[in-house]
Formats: C-alpha cells, sequence, structure tokens
C-alpha cells in the first residue's frame, strides 16, 4: 500500500492553496488548509482501520472454509487503482463490485465465486491496493490483510500497464510479498497480468508468461482463464479427465463420490457417456487399480 502521510498532506495543501483558497485558513471554519487535510487524513485513516476490524471475522471464515478445501482460492494483488475490482467483476460477472477511479476503494478482502473453463468453481478474493510506502502505524494492520494471500493457492499478479510508474510499482508490489514469506511455489507461480493495454496502443506483452487483457472490455479474458485453470490443477496436485463410462455403473458411481464430477454427456443410442472429472493424481492411482482399463 501507499499512504504516505507528509507527502500527501503537503499536496493537499498545495492543492488547496492552487484553488485559491490559498489564505492559510478556510472561510469562517478557523481551521487552516493544513488543519483540514490533517482531519482529512486522521478520518481516511480511522476508515482503514475499521475496515481492516471488519475484516477479522471474514478471514476466520474463509480459513475453515479452505480447510475444507471446498474452493481453490485465487488472490488477486496489485497497486492500487491496477483494476483489481474490475477483473475479478469481469472474470466473475458479479454485477455488484463497484470498481472507481480513485485510490483505496477496495478497503476490504472479499471473496466472489467464479467459473473456470471445466466448470471448475474458484473463489478470487479482492485484495486492499498496495503501496510504495506505509505509514508505520498501519504496516502490522496490512500485513495482517495480507494473510490471506499467503493461504491462497494461485496469486494473479495485476498491472496498470498505462501507468507512467508501472515498473516501480511491480517493484514495490514484489518487496511487499517477498515480506509475506510466502512458499516458494506459490511465489514462483505467480501469474502476471498486463492489465488496461487498450489504453496502450500496439501493446505486445514481454512472453508467454505474461497475460495481457482488458478488464475494462473484456479482452484476453478467456486465456486468462485457461492459464489460470493449469495453474490452480498444478497447485492443487489434480488435472482434469474425460472418460468413457456406462451411465450407473460402478466406476461413475465410485468418481461421485471420491472426486468431482463436472460433466456427464450421454452418447446417444448407448448407456454410455463422456464423463470429465477433476481428480488428483492419487486418486486416479486409486481408481486404475479398483477398475483396471
Ligand atoms: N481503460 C481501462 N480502465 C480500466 C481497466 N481496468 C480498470 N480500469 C479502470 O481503473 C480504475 C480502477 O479500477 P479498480 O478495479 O477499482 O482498481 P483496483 O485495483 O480494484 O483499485 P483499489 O481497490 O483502489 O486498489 C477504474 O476507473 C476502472 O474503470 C482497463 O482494462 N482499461
Ligand atoms: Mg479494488
Amino acid at each position: 500500500m501507499y499512504f504516505h502521510p507528509r507527502s500527501t498532506l503537503s499536496s493537499c495543501s498545495a492543492r488547496l492553496d492552487k484553488q485559491g483558497r490559498g489564505s492559510r485558513y478556510i472561510m469562517g471554519s478557523g481551521e487552516s488548509s493544513t488543519e483540514l487535510c490533517q482531519r482529512t487524513l486522521k478520518e481516511k485513516e480511522v476508515k482503514i482501520r475499521r475496515a481492516l476490524e471488519r475484516l477479522r471475522d471474514k478471514r476466520s471464515v474463509l480459513r475453515k472454509q479452505r480447510l475444507r478445501r471446498e474452493f481453490p482460492i485465487v488472490s488477486v494483488i496489485g497497486y492500487t487503482n491496477c483494476g483489481k475490482t474490475t477483473l475479478i467483476k469481469a472474470l466473475t460477472g458479479e454485477a455488484t463490485m463497484q470498481p472507481c477511479d480513485q485510490l483505496f476503494t477496495t478497503l476490504d478482502v472479499t471473496a466472489h465465486a467464479g467459473l473456470l473453463p471445466s466448470c471448475m468453481p474458484i473463489l478470487y478474493m479482492d485484495t486492499i491496493g498496495f503501496l510504495s510506502q506505509l505509514p508505520h502505524s498501519l504496516i502490522q494492520s496490512f500485513s495482517t490483510t495480507l494473510e490471506d494471500v499467503v493461504h491462497s493457492d494461485v496469486i494473479l499478479h495485476v498491472r496498470d500497464m498505462s501507468h507512467p510508474n508501472t515498473e516501480q510499482q511491480k517493484a514495490s508490489v514484489l518487496s511487499t510479498l517477498r515480506g509475506l514469506q510466502l512458499r516458494p511455489a506459490l511465489f514462483n507461480s505467480m501469474l502476471e497480468v498486463h492489465n488496461k493495454v487498450d489504453l496502450v496502443p500496439g501493446y505486445r506483452p514481454p512472453g508467454h508468461h505474461v497475460l495481457a487483457v482488458s478488464a475494462l472490455l473484456g479482452h484476453g479474458l478467456d486465456k486468462l482463464k485457461a492459464t489460470l485453470e493449469e495453474s490452480v490443477l498444478q497447485a492443487t496436485d489434480r488435472r482434469v479427465l474425460t472418460l468413457c463410462l456406462r451411465l450407473g455403473g460402478p466406476q461413475l458411481c465410485w468418481l461421485y463420490k471420491e472426486a468431482k464430477v463436472q460433466q456427464v454427456q450421454e452418447l446417444p443410442k448407448t448407456d454410455m457417456a463422456h464423463v470429465t472429472v477433476i481428480i488428483s493424481q492419487a486418486t486416479y492411482g486409486r481408481f486404475r487399480k479398483l477398475f483396471p482399463e
């Protein structure tokens, strides 16, 4: 997160001065522009602290959910205003999410369900935007909100490619992440999403490891979902299989109990079906032992 009280304070005063309210006192209020800024910043800090308090309960709910391993969790992180909320909105179709062109729009870690191409449900975690400098008093609280990132299966790092400081922003996000001591597999499998490419004419991503999207226009999302599915499967040590099985047979029954049957497509005029299943390597091993090909 970036929230530098002193620089914000001076730019805030400068702005007020430019607006012609430069006399040191705001009309009739008896409050100088510096005092006004200080009060505004204080209010903002109180707002952030309240949001962080609310998070505590929510986080424990999410942890329990994760313990049951019902849904893989994808944490969407990135510098503030890079388009995290807009991207999740586009990936999940959730109309209620409110992106906004100002800093700190999202003050809560929230979970949003979405489907990947093989109909696998996952939870996207919308997170508080990172900033490059944080007042000391808030560091602890923000690190706490990022605990969920540590527990996620995959991390999506969203970047605003139209921002002039996009490289510094990336460096700042990565340095904060390093401080979280993520497990190496999680850190190394992080996907980098280059957002707002609609604002950068002729944009070419630097390589296959990067996905270029416009969350606002919905460009590049199918490829992103397919890549995300691969990463989630790898992170959770599972794979998607399509098997040709007898409807009502013991194999299908077994798979319903032991794995996640996603789709059963009946083959006309037979009692067979194409069954798409998400299954761990270990479970597939047991399946093959019980039902050799
Ligand atoms: N042109 C363009 N604008 C975008 C795109 N994605 C997001 N935006 C705009 O960028 C602004 C910030 O978007 P948000 O989704 O709120 O960003 P955020 O990362 O969630 O911001 P915080 O929660 O404040 O950290 C909004 O005005 C969005 O409409 C994009 O792909 N192209
Ligand atoms: Mg947001």
